[in-house]
């Protein structure tokens, strides 16, 4: 973030942008749409976040692009997010951990989005593979969808929220660690003023990854407000507010430059 700029490029190749890009709803187009967001942005940009969603509907061909488009960002020298929001239990949970956060595994990404919401403890094989490889994890804490707040904001016994507890877990996870830990939340750049209210405490040692800008609504000027002190450890994410200006790359990468401009102002 300090040599590229603050900013997260999603690669989210919906149905309805590989029509705009003038492309087919099929392995040719999902493939094409990759390769140009990859060679686009994967020398520029701090991070790409591929949605493993939109590669597993073509099944194991999507997924052999996934693992292509992985491999060719990291060589360009572009961190990876898999943005796989995985969450499950024990062994289970390790099996997927050593699917992403193995070395050796072909979809080995510089960090995972998991959920915390099968319990915290649910996650330690994750925690424990990724500091055994040297990467990472952002947690979902406050998601920038509506509908999370039903489970999110939900006060538990002795009145901490669900979020506020998922925060804390991960500021014992990063403690020591300087000047940030390998284990990032993510946080709605949606949300509003309204953290305070629920008692999260935003400074837990880890990077905050801040989806919602752009066609979520969210802005780079809504950062300040949303995450106050905490903002200067925000990393951005857009994916479809850049992915709309394709298929041109000079369009994709005047986007991301733009974008990533605005977010050094607000989140320096
Ligand atoms: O983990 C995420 O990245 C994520 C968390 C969240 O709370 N909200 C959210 O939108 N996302 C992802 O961020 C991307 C947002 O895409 P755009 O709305 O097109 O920028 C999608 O891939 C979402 O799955």
């Amino acid at each position: 973030m300090d040599e590229r700029g603050p900013l997260c490029v999603g690669i989210d190749p919906h149905a309805a942008l590989l029509a705009d890009w003038g492309l087919g709803d099929d392995i040719a187009g999902l493939e094409r749409f990759t390769r140009t967001v990859v060679e686009a942005l994967a020398d520029r940009v701090a991070v790409l976040k591929p949605q493993s969603a939109f590669f597993e509907r073509f099944g194991s061909r999507g997924v052999a692009v996934l693992e292509r488009a992985v491999a060719e960002s990291r060589d360009a020298g572009a961190l990876v997010v898999m943005d796989a929001k995985r969450g499950d239990i024990g062994s289970t949970m390790a099996a997927y951990a050593d699917a992403y956060l193995d070395p050796s595994s072909p979809l080995f990404s510089d960090a995972l989005t998991v959920s915390p919401y099968l319990g915290f403890g649910s996650l330690r094989p994750a925690l424990d593979r990724a500091r055994a490889a040297g990467c990472g994890l952002f947690v979902l804490a406050l998601t920038s969808n509506p509908e999370g707040a039903e489970v999110q904001h939900a006060v538990r016994g002795g009145g901490r929220t669900v979020a506020a507890t998922v925060l804390r877990h991960l500021a014992a996870e990063n403690a020591g660690e300087a000047p940030l830990g390998s284990f990032g939340a993510v946080v709605g750049a949606t949300l509003g003023g309204t953290l305070n209210e629920l008692g999260v405490d935003l400074d837990m040692g880890g990077a905050l990854l801040a989806p919602g800008i752009g066609a979520q609504g969210a802005t780079a000027g809504d950062l300040p407000g949303v995450f106050g002190p905490a903002v200067g450890n925000v990393l951005p994410s857009i994916s479809r507010g850049v992915l709309r200006h394709g298929p041109s790359p000079a369009a994709l990468r005047e986007a991301a430059a733009r974008e990533a401009g605005l977010m050094a102002e607000t989140v320096a």
